[in-house]
């Protein structure tokens, strides 16, 4: 075997798993299997897998829409494409539990233990643009992977939080139709796949997990519409940190009740044999039969745990599969008035919307220009076939964002992003942000230089040089009053057409504007 599991742990399995026990050790000697998830925000699992540059193929995950198998080998990581966010490095069990969740366009989501976001980003790709998406993490670092991962899968209905989720109560009561608690945990079908997770393991005890997940669950439930679904889940194996927390809360709150997970992809049902919890009536231990374990010995994949959970009742507004009704604020153009650090604007979801644009487009006189003033020029000038932002238009100091509709008042809160970050005001022009670029398609550009992921030239604009320009690389489109965009200014940078980050044609160059954090290494 290639793993040192710990003693205690393996005698622990040995007990639990029976005659099961010789398979599942076995397992750790399997090498372990890769995934990765296809972002259908920007193309299509199948038709990208046929086209995929991935040489061994791609094989679909069973439970995963877009998801599939890779070689070790194919390192899909160094790939162009990965920084074109047209995937994303998912270990195939840790896609089950976002499909459970049966996300549809228009829910409001909660993702409340969300950084990295793989997750988020799969849950993101389900709300197809429409209805919102709150990723919140309690670590601040892990929020700014969080945040980089969603920008870079080109999600534009996405607020991003760093909260604990006691302090998201009385902001989201009731409020979400579908909440995920990926929850933290002892980490111990993450074995084979980072040995350094046994360490944290002899550090802390399950104990350690099993108060936080109580915790974090009761505040989730409180989030939850009636009628809507929670999915609980880790990718632990101890009973103490999956069968017993759903027990203990269907015991504290009769409104929630185990929606069954059908056995199928050679999963298998949740242990009540496994709780040992005192006190709890019976039918709440019987009732996590119903919840899911993905075991490393029955499928290709790591090992997880899911639990789908149900909230009774059902007639809250949230509820509405569809587009997400607009807050009547957001409508009016009114900011709402206790938001006093926000400058709101309706947001234009028009085209073009009436900036005056100067000979460039995009810059106003003076050191305070307003950033939705400034934005609207640089629209105007810049992306001429961008159609309706998601929400409303809020300036945050020098940031602005378009933020999703129904979002309710974030005052207070550690926001770490407000929405789909468009650029900043700086020195009275607009500069767009990278998060920008990766929500746009190629064609909203009025100026768009192209490469081939298989071209030197797409790795050097990855690594963050400056390019000569090649005039057959240039694509102008008109702008909105007919006439074609000088060929100086901002251009989207693309490769196999999608969109990988900003450069400003000068002089016969490309210079590169990709954020300096999202380089290649
Ligand atoms: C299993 S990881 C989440 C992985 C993530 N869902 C994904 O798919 O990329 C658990 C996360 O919970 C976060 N966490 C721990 N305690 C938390 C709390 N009290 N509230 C919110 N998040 C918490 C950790 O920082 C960690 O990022």
């Amino acid at each position: 075997m290639t793993v040192r599991l710990p003693e205690l742990f393996v005698a622990r399995m040995r007990t639990l798993l029976g005659d099961e026990f010789d398979d599942w050790l076995a397992s750790y000697a399997a090498p372990r299997r890769y995934g990765l998830r296809v972002n259908t925000l920007k193309t299509d699992g199948e038709s990208y897998r046929m086209r995929s540059p991935l040489s061994a193929g791609l094989k679909p995950v069973p439970w995963a829409e877009a998801g599939y198998y890779y070689s070790e080998e194919d390192r899909p990581g160094k790939h162009p494409h990965y920084h074109a966010g047209l995937y994303y490095i998912q270990e195939p069990s840790a896609m089950a539990p976002a499909e459970l969740l049966n996300v549809q366009p228009g829910h409001r989501v909660l993702d409340l233990c969300a950084a990295p976001g793989g997750k988020s980003s799969q849950i993101a790709a389900k709300l197809k643009g429409h209805g919102l998406l709150v990723a919140n993490d309690n670590a601040r670092e892990r929020t700014k992977a969080l945040a980089r991962n969603l920008e870079l899968a080109g999600v534009r209905n996405a607020v991003v939080l760093n909260e604990e989720p006691e302090r998201l109560v009385p902001v989201f009561r009731a409020f979400f139709d579908r909440i995920l608690v990926d929850a933290p945990c002892s980490g111990e079908g993450m074995f084979r796949k980072d040995e350094s997770m046994i360490a944290d393991w002899l550090r802390h005890p399950a104990a350690h997990w099993t108060s936080m997940q109580r915790e974090i669950l009761r505040h989730a439930a409180e989030m939850l519409a009636p009628g809507g679904v929670l999915v609980y889940s880790t990718c632990t194996f101890s009973p103490e940190e999956n069968e017993e927390r759903i027990a203990e809360l269907l015991a504290e709150r009769p409104d929630f009740e185990v929606v069954p997970v059908p056995p199928a992809h050679g999963w298998a049902p949740g242990r009540p044999d496994w709780v040992s919890l005192e006190g709890i009536e019976h039918r709440h231990v019987e009732a996590v039969a119903g919840t899911v374990r993905l075991w490393p010995h029955r499928i290709e994949g790591e090992g997880h745990y899911a639990a789908v959970l149900r909230r009774q009742g059902g007639d809250s507004p949230g509820l509405n599969v569809g587009v997400a009704p607009q807050d009547p604020a957001e409508t009016s153009g009114s900011g709402k008035p206790d938001r006093p650090r926000l400058k709101t604007r309706p947001n234009a979801g028009r085209r073009g919307n009436g900036g005056k644009a100067g000979k460039r487009g995009h810059a106003m006189s003076g050191q305070e220009a307003d950033p939705t003033e400034v934005w609207r020029s640089f629209r105007a000038e810049v992306l001429p076939g961008l159609g309706d932002l998601p929400g409303r238009l809020i300036a945050v100091g020098e940031k602005l964002y378009a933020q999703p509709a129904g979002v309710p008042d974030l005052s207070g809160l550690r926001v770490v992003r407000h929405g789909w970050l468009l650029g900043e005001a700086r020195r009275g022009r607009f500069a767009p942000s990278q998060a920008l670029a990766m929500g746009l398609a190629a064609e909203d550009a009025a100026r768009r230089v192209e490469y081939g992921a298989d071209e030197p030239e797409a790795l050097k604009y990855l690594k963050g040089e400056t390019l000569p320009l090649e005039p057959e690389r240039l694509n102008l489109r008109p702008v909105e009053d007919g006439r074609q965009p000088d060929e100086a200014g901002y251009a989207l940078v693309c490769i196999d057409g999608y969109p990988v980050g900003w450069g400003k044609l000068r002089d016969g160059l490309l210079i590169n504007e990709r954020a300096p954090g999202w380089r290649w290494m």
